[in-house]
């Protein structure tokens, strides 16, 4: 928790505001009992009507103070709070963005997101009540002992037992619930975790009609929180009428013991109710600061949760002296790649060298999993490579600023996903001012102009998350036209028609030579038809090695990876 206290220090007005109002409503608060007191003593007992309505207003007055102090010290912890939670999410959104494909696949979505939204609620909760608790049990507990050691000094000796035995009841009821609670947490986590899978995937269970033996996966976890959920609840059950009888029988033995001291006038009447409100007062502070106790854990894990990202380091890093070429031609070389996700075995790409040139295209071809999108993922920095290097004109990109390299760079990802928004949003997303005119230009590239130029709204149609009010072609199209919208000096298109039928493909592939004639053009395909009029191509093998690189012809007849690839799709005959 204490790597996170930092983030309060921009509100310590607010805070001790809030401390200062606090202090205000407990001290107002150990005032009151004492003056009933006095009223019953001096004025009820004497019949001095005078003296109830003075002493009353002042009591009236030390009621309104504490009203407008609880007020005011809820308003400044409230915004110091609220505040605090916004500075933290804005943090970990911030650091979340600078990581790179790596730390992402390291922690998952589902968890940056429950990170971001229930941890950063639980560490909110804990510092609200630590907040309150912190400065107001301390002045109830320790001020309601003197306060009631000035009713009667024989009377406070029940202070000694009572005291001990609520707190031990409070203890043993925590000893049980805690470990309780911080198990409460990982199973909500997984609760959450099951949902989220479940409800992104619900097409592919309708599909395969898995919905029943799905949904006894999810009653499986539900049913285990439920358990840990009912565990606690019996034993609070159990333990809060046990501390109510507790507290009941003080203020039984109380009543008794005081109504003996008052018979035989060693204290007055008044003193005991004052006495028996200082007593109640005590023993809920105590309460209060170990319900922090039961709150501690949770927010502890969350806490940690917090930090474990505000702590990661991105994988991928800015240089410290950072080169820019002299010349932005977009001439992409790799050296000697060898690539090796964190968690593998084995080298994903391995000893990858071939250089592609502007106003060329550059088709990557293999099997499925050979490491084409890796070996594209590298290119904008998504991942750094193991081995080798890769340059751009001539500069490592790692030693280029990170924007630069990206913004040379316009990626049409084999998932084609579109933001919510308009059209119009999504094509500017790489140039946000970009003209209408461009827009237009980039969806009639893309083969997109006929189907968005029918839709009422055109460039301001609403586009749902992830763009799932388009088909998968559209989508896809809209990608295109995306990149293009950008006029970026190379284009990786990783598997980027694959959505298309063959003949808006190549209506598409025509539109995109004379747009991108000075561009750098990669081109991942899984589609012979796609790649046999690229200037070269390279061929992965199985293991990520290059099995050869050339023009098409080149390579069926040099290639045996590639002859495969090929009749595999086309026959012998048409191939030539
Ligand atoms: N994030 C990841 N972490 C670990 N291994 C991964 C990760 N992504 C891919 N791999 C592994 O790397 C290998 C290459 O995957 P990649 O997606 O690059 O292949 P691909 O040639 O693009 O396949 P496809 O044609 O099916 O898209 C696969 O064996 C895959 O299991």
């Amino acid at each position: 928790m204490k790597h996170l206290v930092k983030y309060l220090k921009p509100y310590y007005k607010e805070i001790i505001f809030a401390i200062l109002l606090l202090i205000v409503q407990a001290v107002s608060n150990l005032f009151l009992p004492n003056l009933n007191a006095k009223i019953i003593n001096e004025g009820i007992a004497k019949g001095d009507i005078q003296y109830i309505i003075h002493t009353g207003g002042i009591m009236l007055l030390a009621t309104l103070l504490l009203a407008g102090a609880a007020i005011l010290a809820s308003y400044f912890s409230s915004k110091v709070v609220t505040s605090y939670s916004r500075d933290l999410r804005r943090e970990l959104y911030y650091k979340v963005l600078s990581f790179s494909k790596q730390d992402f696949d390291r922690f998952g979505t589902a968890s940056l997101v429950t990170r971001n939204t229930n941890d950063v609620h639980q560490v909110q909760m804990f510092v609200l009540t630590l907040l309150n608790i912190m400065i107001m049990a301390p002045i109830m507990s320790i001020g309601g002992i003197i306060m009631a050691i000035r009713q009667d000094v024989v009377l406070s000796s029940s202070i000694i037992i009572v005291v001990p035995v609520i707190a031990l009841i409070v203890f043993f009821i925590m000893r049980k619930t805690v470990p309780l609670f911080k198990t409460l947490q990982k199973k909500v986590d997984k609760v959450n975790q099951v949902l989220r899978e479940k409800l992104m995937g619900i097409r592919v269970i309708r599909a395969f009609v898995k919905d029943d033996y799905e949904a006894r996966r999810f009653d499986k976890a539900n049913k285990d929180l439920t358990q840990t959920a009912l565990k606690v609840n019996r034993i609070m059950a159990l333990g809060i009428p046990l501390i109510m009888l507790a507290m009941n029988v003080t203020s039984l033995a109380i009543t008794w013991f005081g109504g003996i001291r008052i018979d035989s006038g060693a204290m007055p009447i008044g003193n005991l109710t004052a006495f028996l409100t200082y007593v109640m007062e005590i023993l809920i502070s105590i309460m209060m600061a170990m319900t922090m106790f039961i709150m501690l854990p949770r927010a502890e894990a969350s806490a940690e949760r917090i930090n474990e990202i505000l702590h990661t380091e991105p994988s991928v890093k800015e240089p410290k002296s950072p080169k820019i070429p002299s010349e932005r031609k977009g001439v992409l070389a790799f050296k000697d790649v060898s690539f090796q996700y964190a968690d593998a075995e084995a080298p994903v790409l391995s000893k990858i060298s071939f250089t592609a040139l502007p106003g060329q295209t550059t088709a990557i071809v293999g099997s499925t999993g050979s490491g084409k999108s890796t070996l594209v993922h590298l290119i904008p920095r998504f991942y750094d490579v193991t081995e080798g290097k890769i340059e751009i004109d001539g500069v490592d990109i790692r030693e280029m600023p990170l924007e630069l390299v990206r913004d040379m760079i316009g990626l049409v990802p084999q998932k084609s996903y579109l933001f919510s928004g308009t059209i119009e949003s999504n094509l500017r997303f790489g140039k946000k001012d970009a003209t209408e005119e461009e827009m237009w230009h980039a969806l009639e590239i893309a083969q997109a102009k006929n189907f968005v130029s029918r839709l009422p709204e055109k460039l301001k149609a609403p586009v749902d998350q992830g763009g799932t009010n388009f088909s998968g072609g559209q989508r896809q199209r809209l990608c295109i036209a995306r990149a293009i919208v950008k006029r970026p000096t190379i284009y990786i298109f990783d598997d980027s028609f694959s959505a298309l039928d063959n003949k808006t493909e190549a209506k598409v592939r025509e539109a995109l030579k004379d747009e991108t004639k000075d561009a750098t053009v990669i081109i991942v395909a899984q589609k012979v038809s796609t790649v046999l009029t690229a200037d070269q191509i390279v061929v992965l093998s199985d293991k990520g090695t290059i099995a050869g690189i050339g023009t098409h012809q080149e390579l069926l007849k040099s290639c045996e990876v590639y002859q495969e690839i090929v009749y595999s799709q086309i026959p012998k005959e048409e191939a030539v």
